[in-house]
């Protein structure tokens, strides 16, 4: 029983227990469900935190791809070019070698740098069956080929009629103060000895017509019948560089003749040494007085060495610092050198102009030649040689490889050689007017503009100068002053010989008698020239 009622008083207690727990269990959901509600808030509000916050990074996010974006594009807008122009092909113009031979068409041969240097500037190698734009012939090429009628974007490295400066004997039987007494064999053999007998000191070279075979020679000992030969007055007592004896290479090249337009390359001169020291003198020893292919070169003449190659001065600065320590100046040495250059053009002009006659306009023949000079010990200057298609082979000396290549690159920027990619470029586009005016236009070689207005304005006849005046041009005038204009812009170191070096002169009438001995065609471009220096001094030189 006890248990029963225990039981029952259990099961009442347990009763109220139970409400009692189920009370307390209410409760404790209730809390547990507040807690949880809480904490569901608490984790809402927090998520909902969260994605606010990721909302806000991806917007800035956004924003921050977007505007870097825009950068790149801002960027690859400026800095590179349109698409267009990137896809669209850009035409190379054309080199063709003559003739087609080992030496000279490898890029190991001979004229390894002309080939060298002609890629660099984009042109490609071509046969004559193809459209050249270059023709580049070691020999003269034109008893070989047909070049008398060639297209406006057609230039050959020769120019017709240049034999008269090149050929040995003809140029050493000109009269000039600068060429050393010569005589023809066997046409001017008595001539030569009455010579010979009235300077009784006078040494004699008996020398090869073509290239050298140079001998110095009693007079008894010259063959006075080898028609192969010709005899010149030696040049005695030379100056020495540390006791060698050296000749001098200067770089010419000629544009045009009727009018003449030649030019000097100062950016460095070949100086070539005796590889035998001059004295004691003997003349069994070609090595003493002769300059041959196994020279010394500056850089291993002991007082050059330093200056040349540790200091890296050109060889022409080289010698001139030489000469300097030795007291010596060369101011009118150098002057003397292009003296004597000019003096030969201007003699032959006439001569070559008539040859030229038969071809077209001289802007698509061009000739580069090395004259070799020597001095003595009063640093008189001597005219020995002018050869054309000088060597450009650095096979035997390495180090002249810049040598070449430079007076290469000068040589095809003067001659608008290096600019023919735009031509060629702008004639496939139908741009060819306005790609030649980006070059020159008439705004560029307008001279005289007081005198156009004034003097001029009725009629071109009264004045030489009027003929320079726009309406007064002839189309062969006017092409010739583009190409003059032309070559100034892109002389880079070559520099006018003919027309020489002016000075400013507004004195018109004192211009005219300057140049009033000249053929017109050169008098015009002389008053040209002029007017060009009174307008700006950089075109006086
Ligand atoms: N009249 C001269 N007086 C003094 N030296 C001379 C004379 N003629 C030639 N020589 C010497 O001989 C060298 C070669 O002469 P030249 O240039 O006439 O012949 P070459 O064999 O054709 O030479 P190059 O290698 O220049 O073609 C000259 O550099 C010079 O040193």
């Amino acid at each position: 029983m006890v248990t029963n009622e225990t039981q029952n008083l259990n099961e009442g207690e347990d009763e109220a227990l139970n409400n009692n727990v189920v009370d307390k269990q209410k409760h404790t959901d209730v809390q547990k469900d507040k807690e949880v509600q809480i904490i569901q808030n608490k984790f809402k509000r927090r998520l909902e935190n969260s994605f606010t916050n990721i909302f806000f990074l991806v917007c800035i996010a956004g924003i921050s791809l977007g505007i870097l974006l825009e950068i790149v594009n801002v960027v690859r807008r400026n800095h590179t070019p349109e698409v267009s122009t990137v896809t669209k092909i850009v035409l190379s113009p054309k080199y063709w070698m003559y003739p087609n031979t080992k030496t000279v068409n490898s890029r190991d041969g001979n004229l390894k740098h002309v080939h060298l240097v002609l890629e660099r500037l984009g042109y490609e190698k071509t046969t004559n069956e193809t459209p050249w734009n270059l023709l580049w012939s070691y020999p003269t090429p034109f008893n070989d080929i047909n070049l008398k009628n060639l297209r406006d974007n057609q230039k050959v490295n020769h120019f017709p009629g240049t034999g008269y400066i090149t050929c040995k004997v003809e140029l050493a039987t000109s009269k000039s103060e600068f060429i050393p007494k010569a005589f023809r064999l066997p046409k001017d053999k008595n001539e030569f000895l009455t010579y010979a007998e009235k300077n009784k000191d006078a040494l004699f070279v008996q020398k090869n017509i073509r290239h050298r075979h140079v001998y110095l020679k009693n007079v008894s000992e010259i063959d006075l019948s080898n028609e192969t030969t010709f005899v010149q007055e030696f040049v005695q007592k030379p100056f020495l560089v540390d006791g060698h004896k050296f000749d001098i290479g200067v770089y010419v090249v000629l544009e045009s003749v009727n009018p003449l337009r030649v030019y000097w390359y100062k950016g460095d001169v070949l100086f070539r040494y005796c590889p035998t020291k001059y004295y004691p003198f003997d003349p069994n020893n070609l090595d003493k007085y002769v300059i041959g292919d196994d020279y010394l070169p500056t850089w291993e003449v002991p007082s050059l060495a330093h200056p040349y190659t540790a200091l890296g001065n050109t060889m022409k600065e080289t010698f001139d610092i030489y000469a300097r320590s030795k007291g010596k100046d060369t101011t009118k040495m150098w002057q003397d050198v292009q003296a004597a250059i000019a003096e030969i053009f201007i003699m032959k002009e006439s001569i070559i102009a008539d040859k030229f006659k038969a071809y077209s306009s001289p802007e698509n023949y061009f000739e580069m030649m090395r004259f070799d000079l020597i001095v003595d010990e009063d640093l008189k200057v001597y005219l020995l040689e002018a050869n054309m298609g000088p060597n450009l082979s650095s096979q035997h000396f390495p180090p002249n490889q810049l040598l070449y290549e430079q007076v290469l690159y000068n040589l095809f920027s003067l001659t608008g050689v290096a600019q023919a990619k735009i031509t060629v470029n702008a004639a496939d586009k139908g741009e060819t007017k306005a790609a030649e005016d980006m070059l020159a236009a008439d705004k560029n070689i307008a001279v005289y503009g007081d005198e156009c207005r004034t003097l001029c304005k009725d009629s071109c006849e009264v004045s030489d100068l009027c003929r320079l005046c726009k309406p007064c041009l002839t189309p062969k005038l006017k092409k010739t002053l583009l190409a003059a204009y032309n070559e100034f812009l892109h002389r880079g170191d070559f520099r006018r010989l003919i027309p020489p070096t002016m000075v400013p002169n507004k004195d018109t009438k004192a211009i005219l008698e300057g140049v009033k001995d000249l053929s017109l065609n050169n008098k015009l471009l002389h008053l040209w020239y002029q007017g060009k220096c009174n307008q700006d001094i950089t075109w006086c030189s």
